[in-house]
């Protein structure tokens, strides 16, 4: 079990006239991901998701909050000592192309991670090569094919396959996949997400999801948890499938409502909320995130800012329904979904 609780990270990016320029990339993120289950963040360009992947894989630092692996907090751990937890979340980038090394063959790819694996379990240097040939076979390639060969022999989709065999060599308890077939051809891409979701089935590996859309969202994870990332604050969360189909937040509807359509599967009576151009850049004075671009916003919204689980009415009285939570002073559910999904 891995938790997050009030990850922030706060970007310090040069080049300005009047000095370094703070970037809040997470704004006190709580997270839970559990062993076999599918945690996926979606929100759009920057909104901290990357940043969120890299901080839960121990590849980045924070600035306030704790992340707990199997019950032990990891501020509580030397650099040295928080390795052997951090290994056991494997991330997988979005670009297969440069997360492997393009001098070495598939074999020496595997063969490193594995001794390692074989020395900390004290098993014999035999082990390695048929446990190479074990994990290309569960991630659907042939090892006969793969082993020799180096990675651009391999099409993108069987070099994203070689990164996940890769991932599970430390016999992982979370994947966490960072936009992990976005740069795959489309007709790949429904593979990849396949075999997530089968190593969720069959190995109990629980996936972390990150991801700007939506509907690769549902499929990894319809049985899971969904949280909406807005300019690193989580607007929304609950059952990924409630909030698809009942979404609460104004953002989340407007990412809903920006699903194309096929012509003729357009469903009726479906509202969008379209949000509003960004007049002015930059933080907010207090108020809500969203509150610039949501075209609901009053001057509350303008001046204060709403808490995930606690801030709702005056429609309704709390933010928390039934596991689902959002962090909004105007919350009305819609229905907003443009085709018809569950149905
Ligand atoms: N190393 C860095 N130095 C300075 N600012 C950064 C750094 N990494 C990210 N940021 C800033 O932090 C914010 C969140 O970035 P992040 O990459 O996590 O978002 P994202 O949701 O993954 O976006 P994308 O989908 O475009 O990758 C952005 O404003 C980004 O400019």
């Amino acid at each position: 079990m891995i938790t997050g609780t009030g990850i922030t990270k706060i970007f310090k990016q040069r080049g300005s006239v009047l000095g370094a320029r703070e970037v809040p990339a997470l704004r006190g993120v709580d997270f839970a991901v559990a062993k076999g289950g599918a945690v996926s963040f979606i929100g759009e360009s920057g909104s901290g998701k990357t940043t969120l992947g890299r901080i839960v894989a121990g590849l980045e630092t924070h600035d306030a909050g704790e992340i707990v692996i199997d019950g032990v907090p990891m501020s509580t751990l030397s650099h040295r000592r928080r390795q052997p937890y951090f290994r056991r979340i494997q991330l997988i980038h979005q670009d297969p192309y440069s997360a492997l090394n393009p001098t070495r063959t598939i074999h020496q790819t595997l063969e490193a991670p594995l001794r390692l694996r074989a020395r900390q379990a004290g098993r014999p240097r035999s082990w390695v090569d048929g446990r190479a040939a074990e994990l290309l076979a569960m991630v659907g390639i042939d090892p006969g094919y793969v082993l020799p060969r180096y990675p651009h022999q391999l099409s993108g989709g069987m070099r994203q396959r070689v990164v996940i065999a890769r991932a599970l060599t430390m016999d992982p308890e979370v994947l966490v996949a960072d936009e992990a077939v976005s740069m795959i051809d489309v007709s790949l891409r429904l593979g990849i997400l396949a075999l997530l979701k089968d190593l969720r089935e069959r190995l109990g590996v629980g996936v972390l999801f990150i991801t700007h859309d939506i509907a690769t969202a549902r499929y990894i994870g319809d049985d899971g948890e969904l949280y909406v990332l807005y300019r690193g604050q989580v607007v929304e969360r609950g059952a990924t499938e409630k909030i698809i189909s009942d979404p609460v937040h104004p953002y989340t509807q407007s990412l809903l409502s920006a699903i194309p359509v096929l012509h003729g599967l357009e469903r009726p009576g479906a509202e969008r909320v379209v949000p509003r151009e960004m007049q002015r850049e930059g933080e907010p004075d207090g108020g809500c995130l969203f509150a610039r671009r949501c075209p609901f916003s009053t001057e509350r919204c303008e001046n204060e800012m709403p808490v995930l689980g606690r801030d709702g009415g005056p429609e309704q009285e709390a933010g928390q329904e039934g596991g689902q939570e959002y962090a909004c002073f105007h919350p009305r559910r819609r229905s907003v979904i443009p085709v018809g999904v569950g149905e």
